[in-house]
């Protein structure tokens, strides 16, 4: 297994910029996840990674060796796509045939080919032709397939994408075991925020070829270093507002929403005059009871416009003077006849969970303190 680093990357065709000078570094054994919405350049840094495509500028490393200009064939990795591409035989064929390819003798093979399969899950197809195997089970015969190489490193694009919803919270969570078992490098791309989060020790969250933030799952969901991470991950994704920041009050729409000196100090010394601030649904306590500001605590009035079931939570739409958020509500502190649309309400959100952005460039401000 290697570690991977991506120097200064970047990626045109034509006139579309794929990668903009993406910087990257994977440790040896990490399961790391590239997330980002359709077209922002995940499956080209993979590509450059796997040596199929070439950077338009920058390097790319396995442990110290430069293996910018080494080709695909010789880079040994293996690569899982979202659509399978299988030998039309048995499933024990297509595992059995990188092993022989690596010279390893019948009873070797034999014994690797069962090992594997067990490991993946299909030891008990292993005579069925891969035509006639479930689409999960072709995706598991895949990757049976890629460990079968023993590569250096793992790149898997999408790999559940092509699954049915079912069959894909099952695999997630299958290869999350197979991960811990396996104990290699995995570069591992999605557009699904849950596989990013579930599967992965780090994410890079992608936004138009650029790389956003770095993180572990928590640090990435808990302290987005810019608006677009906070609103791409969460279900609904974070809400953001803008508001005036005077010497001791936070205000939006001309009413206090926070009294805070210092943190608004803070702010103010660094010359900010307007802030975005941003906090999670799932934050924010929603009452039919009158609520101030104090200390510790933002509270923000405002008119119910829309109530969601979603099934294991409600989504509330707030309006307040123009600006809108997302509560998200448990349905057992919740009934629906309690909180209903056109209703006025008061929004309690714990400072600690609030954070503050650059309206200018859409960035986290740093906040001495608990605001990370
Ligand atoms: N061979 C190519 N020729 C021209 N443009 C390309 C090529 N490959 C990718 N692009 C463009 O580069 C950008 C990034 O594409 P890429 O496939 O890497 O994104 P992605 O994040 O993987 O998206 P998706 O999840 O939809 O595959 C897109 O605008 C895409 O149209």
């Amino acid at each position: 297994m290697v570690s991977v680093k991506i120097d200064s990357v970047s990626k045109s065709f034509g006139n579309v910029q794929a990668l903009k000078n993406v910087s990257l570094e994977i440790a040896n054994g990490e399961f790391f996840a590239i997330l980002g919405p359709s077209g922002c350049g995940k499956t080209t840094l993979l590509r450059i990674i796997a040596g199929l495509e070439k950077p338009t500028k920058g390097r790319i490393f396995f442990d110290e060796t430069d293996v910018t200009d080494v080709p695909a064939e010789i880079r040994d990795v293996s690569m899982v796509f979202q659509f399978y591409a299988l030998y039309p035989t048995t499933v024990y064929n297509n595992i059995a045939l990188p092993l022989k390819s690596r010279g390893l003798s019948p009873s070797q093979v034999h014994e690797r080919v069962e090992e594997i399969a067990k490991l993946v899950g299909i030891e008990n197809i292993l005579n069925a032709h891969v035509d006639r195997i479930s689409v999960a089970d072709k995706q598991k015969v895949a990757l049976a397939r890629a460990i079968a190489k023993q590569p250096q490193l793992y790149l898997l694009d999408e790999p559940l994408t092509i699954l049915d919803p079912v069959s894909r919270v099952i695999m997630r969570a299958e290869l999350k075991r197979i991960q811990k078992e396996l104990k290699q490098t995995i570069i591992y791309v999605t557009h699904d925020q849950i596989e990013a989060l579930t599967l992965a020790d780090r994410i890079a969250v992608m936004n138009f070829g650029v790389v956003e933030q770095v993180g572990t799952p928590l640090q990435v969901y808990d302290y987005p270093e810019t608006v677009f991470v906070g609103w791409f991950l969460g279900e609904p994704g974070m809400n953001f507002i803008e508001a005036n920041v005077e010497p001791d009050v936070l205000k939006i729409s001309g009413k206090t929403v926070l009294r805070e000196r210092e943190v608004f100090e803070d702010l103010r010394s660094k010359g900010y005059e307007r802030v975005l601030i941003g906090f999670r649904a799932e934050h924010v306590k929603i009452s039919k009871t009158p609520s101030t500001y104090s200390n510790g605590k933002g509270v923000i009035e405002g008119v119910v416009r829309v109530v969601e079931f979603m099934g294991t939570y409600y989504v509330v739409d707030v309006e307040s003077d123009g600006a809108e958020f997302k509560v998200k509500i448990d349905p057992r502190s919740f009934s629906s006849s309690s909180i209903k649309e056109g209703e006025k309400v008061w929004c309690t959100i714990p400072l600690d969970k609030i954070l503050f952005f650059d309206p200018n460039n859409n960035k986290r401000i740093n906040i001495g303190g608990s605001n990370g």
